[in-house]
């Protein structure tokens, strides 16, 4: 996979290249462009932003920054374009698995009050673009996003995770919140750890775990309960 981003803060997306994703770039498993917009830019000034029309507070980018950029970064494929916005459509794990099968993702980071939205309306013309939001509260650009959104992608992909199952039993997975791990010792602070899990019988453990991730569900977020497809909950499950 081929991740592109293009931001006037490239010191920003240093996390990228640490850990996990630094792994996976040494790996060969990702390879990672950090571009900063304002080498688009032919005034002395670098300018990337301007007034808004119609008034109101702060500036807006220019969309002739943003389009000559994303021209040349998109030059000789068809990328996924994601433009993490307050007012885009949430990111979900769902998302993260779409995003996970695309060979090549361009990220562009917004600053001020956003892009100018010329520069979505003519990307869409020639390749999938995403407006998209990593929850209901606003940041002060679409960096933080990006990272957020590069680690939940990136440790899908095969190699990336030391054990591929940790994925496969992710909280959202499966639909539910994953419920609680321990870990030794057996008892810590007074606290211990629940007898099922140190009884060796499988059965009843991956049962434990079930009713944990349910009830942990059904307290926290209750709309990803009713949003589980027909059938997700067996009788015993309908008991809890
Ligand atoms: C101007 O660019 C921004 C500003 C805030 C913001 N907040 C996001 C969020 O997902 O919460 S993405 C994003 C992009």
């Amino acid at each position: 996979m081929r991740i592109d981003v293009v931001t006037i803060f490239p010191e920003y997306l240093d996390p990228l290249r640490a850990a996990l994703l630094g792994k996976a770039i040494d790996k060969g498993l990702i390879s990672v462009g950090v571009h900063d917009l304002r080498d688009w830019t032919h005034d002395v000034h670098k300018a990337v932003d301007d007034s808004p029309y119609g008034g109101g507070p702060g500036m807006v980018m220019k969309p002739q920054v943003w389009g000559d950029a994303l021209d040349a970064v998109c030059a000789g494929g068809t990328p996924r374009l994601v433009v993490p916005t307050p007012a885009g459509r949430p990111f979900t794990q769902a998302l993260a698995h779409e995003y996970a099968a695309e060979p090549h993702l361009v990220f562009a980071c917004g600053r001020y009050e956003g892009i100018d939205q010329r520069v979505v309306d003519d990307a869409s013309r020639r390749m999938r673009v995403d407006e998209v939001s990593i929850g209901d509260y606003v940041l002060v650009g679409g960096e933080v996003a990006v990272l957020v959104m590069v680690e939940a992608v990136v440790r899908l992909l095969p190699g990336v995770l030391g054990n591929p199952a940790s994925a496969a039993q992710d909280s959202f997975s499966d639909g539910l919140l994953e419920g609680p791990s321990y870990t030794r010792p057996e008892v810590w602070r007074g606290l211990a750890v629940p007898d099922v899990l140190r009884s060796g019988n499988h059965r009843a453990i991956d049962r434990w775990r079930r009713d944990q991730a349910l009830r942990r569900t059904w307290e926290r977020r209750p709309e990803l309960i009713d949003a589980l497809p027909e059938g997700a909950l067996d009788k015993h499950d309908r008991k809890l």
